[in-house]
């Protein structure tokens, strides 16, 4: 008896495989391209990178760093996901989940500020994002709603991870802290001005805190509508950063006020959640999420005809 066909071995993907449409997204060394999967019909977001520019411009470390963080999240819940990879002689190319409901900046200057139940449902996500990052030792460092994704189902999706700092060596590699000797020695990196932790600014140590204090920035900006530290050029936000000049206009509900407050702290470790590791207890357990199952989030809040404007 003849034995059954060997398994159809996974064929690598090309770009024959998919029909491009609208541009969606544009990075600085990046495109992103709505794009369908012709044998399953299936939309992807395809990122597209110029192999020319990005050696040009001496990127590879920042392209191969992003596709190893998206293999170390694999399908976590609340990231982009990247199915595949492939090139040809210009072009690199990242299959990635296609983010049906856009970028969170979009949705909220749509809704200029969100209500109460909005932010606490959406906050709550971010945490959750954030403990698994913290989880499998990644900072972000880049944190802003641009890069918070909005899917099919109105959760969050994290993305663009170009300036991802993986803090746990994976088993048997070079750590990277090695390669930029200790925390202490200053990372180049500096992430989006409005969003940027002071540490970053000052010494460039770079931890799981960094995050949490763009997480306070992000929060303040969905009750507000505004990111807290605001300014006509980089180096005066720079400057209110450095200075925590910032302020709450005078209608916003005192128990959000108090978690961004201890979110937005200059000494990194006295942030809360800042020593805390896999799970961010002391936020958790912060009044503003006296009501949240942390265990089923449950469904995102409709967007009520008061917000959608
Ligand atoms: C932040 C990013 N913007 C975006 N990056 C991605 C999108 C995306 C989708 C919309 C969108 C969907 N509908 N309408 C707009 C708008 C912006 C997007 C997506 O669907 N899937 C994966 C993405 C990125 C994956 C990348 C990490 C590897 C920048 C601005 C850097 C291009």
């Amino acid at each position: 008896m003849t034995p059954p066909p060997a398994e159809e071995t996974v064929k690598k993907r090309s770009q024959d495989d998919y029909v491009f449409g609208k541009v969606i997204g544009e990075g600085s060394f990046s495109t992103v391209y709505l794009a369908k999967d012709i044998h399953t019909n299936k939309e992807f977001a395809i990122k597209v990178l110029e192999k020319r520019h990005i050696i040009k411009e001496n990127k590879m470390e920042y392209v191969m760093r992003e596709k190893k963080v998206l293999q170390i999240l694999g399908n976590s819940t609340y990231f982009v996901r990247l199915y595949c990879t492939f090139q040809d002689g210009e072009r690199l190319y990242f299959v990635l989940t296609y983010a049906k409901n856009g970028d969170f900046l979009t949705f909220l200057n749509k809704t200029s500020s969100l209500m109460l139940d909005c932010v606490r449902h959406y906050a709550a996500e971010i945490v959750l994002a954030l403990e698994t990052l913290n989880t499998k030792g990644i900072v972000h460092r880049d944190l802003k709603p641009e890069n918070i994704l909005l899917d099919e189902n109105w959760h969050i999706l994290i993305t663009d991870f170009g300036s991802a700092k993986i803090l746990i060596p994976v088993e048997g590699e070079k750590n990277e802290s090695d390669e930029e000797g200790s925390q202490k020695r200053r990372n180049s990196f500096v992430g989006t001005a409005q969003y940027v932790s002071p540490e970053i600014l000052t010494d460039g140590k770079v931890s799981f805190a960094s995050d949490l204090w763009a997480f306070g920035c992000i929060l303040y900006q969905m009750v507000v509508g505004l990111p807290p530290f605001r300014a006509g050029s980089e180096y005066l936000i720079f400057q209110k950063i450095l200075k925590l000049e910032y302020e709450f206009p005078t209608d916003i509900d005192t128990t959000i006020q108090d978690l961004i407050k201890n979110l937005l702290i200059l000494t990194p470790e006295k942030r809360l959640g800042a020593n805390e590791s896999k799970i961010y207890t002391s936020i958790r357990q912060h009044p503003f999420f006296r009501d949240t199952n942390w265990n089923n989030l449950g469904p995102a809040p409709k967007i009520l005809p008061s917000e959608a404007s």
